[in-house]
Parts: structure tokens; C-alpha cells; sequence
């Protein structure tokens, strides 16, 4: 089964179509990327998916079930999505304890305590975290919590939207490393969008190039670290980032 399978999707805001007729589909245990210049649809194809841009025809299907275009609550058990910056996503007044449980009460499920503690073992976070603000962490920390917050219903997809490009270049590393340990221990799905190719050659195992809301090519990652993506577009992309595809 595909985790996830995007058939003619286009999405629009409003009378402006952004995402022009995007198919992809992508294996469960795949980590695959999606890459171009600012505005070309990335996230909006990830918003769609996560249900929070409604005016999209076409087909989206997570884990084999059709996505409605209504709220669905059975879907954040099975897929849920990473914000860029982790400050903005934390609400300030609430201590981490709190912003991790939350997801549980909204679903009615029990084991708060332990389920909370597993998540900050599993991102790395010393327990005495569990009661401190979003403020009194560092970007990181935030990121961590993030993330930890988005595992707390046991998701088998994440939806990553520039998941390191907010934190300061030494921590980036430190995140990256942090998700590609949670993939390989639980076997999560990831759909990444980024700028950064070094992140995508790290991280993930195909890539999709976007332009002006459209794909202009999949490739195996392997083609990327070779510097062999076909389509001028992509290659320009290539060229712009160096062709230097080492994290920072
Ligand atoms: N809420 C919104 N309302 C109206 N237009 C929007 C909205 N969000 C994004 N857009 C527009 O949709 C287009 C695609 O934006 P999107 O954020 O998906 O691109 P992106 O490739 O993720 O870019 P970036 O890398 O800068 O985030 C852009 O032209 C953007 O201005």
C-alpha cells in the first residue's frame, strides 16, 4: 500500500489555482522530498494533504483511504504535520506537558503520563523539559518538542514543512539526525518540503521537483548526489546550491 497517492490534485486560494494537476505516490517507509523555488506549491500540496487547504479537486489518499475535503479526525491518528518554526506553532502559555497532551484530549485517549514521557525520550529530551515553557527552550528544544508532539498519536506519516530551515546552522544537524533516527526506529513515512538539497540527500530517498505549481521531475536521490537530475530546471536548482549536497 501507498502511504500516500496524490492523483490530479490542483489546488487554488481563492479564484488562483497554485498546484497544477499533481500526481505522485508515495511508498509506506519512503522518505521523499519536495523541492523548487518559493511559491512553486510545496506546501500547499502538504497543507492539503493535512486538511488545512480545503479547495483542492483531484484525489489525495493516505494509507489507501480517500481524503475527504471535510475535517477528518481519524486522519491526524495516522498523519501529522511539522511547522517550520516551532515557536510559532508552541502556544507560549502552555508548558510542554500541556502542548503534547493535547492531541490525546482531543481524541479522548488515556496514558497521558506515559505517553508523554515516551515521546521526550524518543526526541531526545531530558523529562525535566516536561514542565518548562516554550520561551525557556532553546530553538531546538522547540523543534524537539515539535516534533514530539506530532508523534504523541502514533502517526505512520509526517508531514515535514522545512523542518530545520528556522534553527540556527549548528542545530540543524542535530534535527535531522533526530528524524532520521525516528524513521528508522518506527518505520515513519516522510513527506519533506524543502529548499535545502544537502537536507535532501541526507534525509530522503526520492525527490520531486516543483515549478510554478506544477512537477517537472521525480528522481532517486541517487541522482541528485551524482548531479544527474535531467530537466534544466532541476540542474539550475543543482547548480544554485553549489552542488555541495553536505549538511551543514
Ligand atoms: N493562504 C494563502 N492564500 C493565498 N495565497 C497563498 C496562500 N498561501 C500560499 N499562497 C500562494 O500560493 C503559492 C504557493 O505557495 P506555497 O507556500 O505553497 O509555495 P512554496 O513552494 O511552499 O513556497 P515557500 O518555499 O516560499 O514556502 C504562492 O504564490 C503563494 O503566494
Amino acid at each position: 500500500m501507498n502511504a500516500i497517492e496524490l492523483t490530479h490534485l490542483d489546488i487554488a486560494y481563492g479564484p488562483t489555482r497554485v498546484v497544477h494537476d499533481v500526481s505522485l505516490a508515495i511508498a509506506e517507509g519512503e522518505s521523499f522530498a519536495l523541492v523548487g523555488e518559493s511559491g512553486s506549491g510545496k506546501s500547499t500540496i502538504l497543507k492539503a494533504i493535512a486538511g488545512l487547504a480545503p479547495d483542492w479537486t483531484g484525489e489525495i489518499s493516505v494509507l489507501g483511504s480517500p481524503r475527504a475535503h471535510r475535517p477528518d479526525r481519524g486522519f491526524a491518528k495516522s498523519c501529522q504535520m511539522v511547522f517550520q518554526d516551532p515557536y510559532g506553532s508552541l502556544h507560549p502559555r502552555k508548558t510542554v506537558d500541556d502542548c503534547l497532551a493535547e492531541p490525546l484530549a482531543v481524541h479522548g485517549l488515556k496514558g497521558r503520563d506515559g505517553r508523554v514521557k515516551a515521546v521526550l525520550a524518543a526526541v531526545g529530551l531530558d523529562q525535566r523539559f516536561r514542565f518548562r515553557y516554550p520561551h525557556q527552550l532553546s530553538g531546538g528544544q522547540r523543534q524537539r518538542v515539535a516534533i514530539a508532539r506530532a508523534l504523541m498519536l502514533e502517526p505512520r506519516i509526517l508531514l515535514l514543512d522545512e523542518p530545520t530551515s528556522a534553527l540556527d546552522v549548528s542545530v540543524q544537524a542535530e534535527i535531522l539526525n533526530l528524524l532520521k533516527k525516528l524513521r528508522r526506529e518506527q518505520g515513519l513515512t516522510y513527506l519533506l518540503v524543502t529548499h535545502n538539497l544537502p537536507v535532501v540527500s541526507f534525509l530522503c530517498d526520492r525527490l520531486a521537483v516543483m515549478r510554478h505549481g506544477r512537477i517537472v521531475e521525480v528522481a532517486h536521490v541517487e541522482a541528485l548526489k551524482r548531479g544527474a537530475l535531467a530537466e534544466p530546471y532541476s540542474r539550475e536548482l543543482y547548480a544554485a546550491s553549489g552542488g555541495t549536497l553536505q549538511p551543514a
